[in-house]
């Protein structure tokens, strides 16, 4: 089966988009990495996806008259490359309803909390007010509402005590690079798709590569040791 061709949208570092083009360089990985957007000129990404060989462009919302032409000219662009997958990694612009209905189900994003809790901004220091002790992030696919479409794939991340937002974050963006890749590949294998406005995950072999595919534990050894330190504060 022919890999699918995903432009990565983005608006800064790039982190999750340089764990995807990490995934892609393997040929057998079910998706290969065709072209990056950026909403923002000076997005450190760029030069990442430059550096790896993928072509880029940038297309700023002020060098348009309207949403609405800004959001065409993402969707010339998407066109332009041949996408087949469109994954938004830390894009940070509310995309319209005609450009994602059109690329509805074949648009991914992922979020740094555990949806449907705590969509929106500022997810960390908004977990850590309301004192959750599982955290994590999502993959989820596009939808006109914000950070609401359907759930691909989840990973948990526990809070630790002590933990403030830059503690925390880094955490979740590790969980992010992993989940991510994963996510990408089953939808471009075709294993998870959205239908009706819910996600339709395929039939696999057995339970347990259900659960691991589509709910990531955090890392092992570094749960023992959570569990060690939840342990001495649990009286
Ligand atoms: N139509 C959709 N667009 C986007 C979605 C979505 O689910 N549907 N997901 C977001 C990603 N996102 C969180 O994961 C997110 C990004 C940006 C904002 C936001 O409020 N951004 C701006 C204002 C919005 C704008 O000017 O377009 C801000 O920083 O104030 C919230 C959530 C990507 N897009
Ligand atoms: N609402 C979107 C959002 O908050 N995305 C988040 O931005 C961070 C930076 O991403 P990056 O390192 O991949 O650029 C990531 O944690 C990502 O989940």
């Amino acid at each position: 089966m022919s890999r699918k061709r995903t432009v990565v949208l983005i608006s800064g570092r790039g982190s999750n988009m340089t764990a995807l083009i990490a995934a892609a360089s393997d040929p057998t990985y079910p998706a290969e990495i065709v072209g990056v957007i950026s909403d923002r000129a000076n997005a450190a990404g760029l030069g990442i996806a430059q550096s790896r060989g993928v072509a880029t462009k940038v297309i700023q919302r002020a060098d348009h008259p309207s949403k609405d032409a800004y959001d065409a000219a993402i969707d010339a662009a998407l066109t332009g490359f041949g996408a087949d997958i469109v994954a938004l990694a830390g894009y940070m612009r509310i995309l319209g309803r005609g450009l994602v209905e059109k690329w509805q189900g074949r648009m991914i994003n992922i979020h740094p909390a555990l949806l449907p809790a705590f969509k929106g901004l500022d997810t960390h220091a908004r977990a850590i007010r309301a004192g959750v002790r599982i955290h994590g992030c999502s993959v989820h696919f596009v939808t006109p509402e914000m950070d609401d479409g359907p759930i691909i794939a989840q990973a948990a991340v526990p809070v630790m005590v002590g933990d403030n937002e830059d503690t925390l974050a880094a955490r979740v963006l590790k969980a992010e690079h992993r989940l991510y890749p994963l996510a990408l590949g089953l939808v471009a294998e075709g294993k998870a798709r959205m239908e009706k406005g819910h996600t339709v995950l395929a039939h696999f072999a057995d339970d347990a590569d259900n659960a691991s595919s589509v709910v990531m534990a955090p890392d092992p050894l570094r749960e023992e040791r959570d569990l060690e330190q939840l342990a001495r504060i649990t009286p």
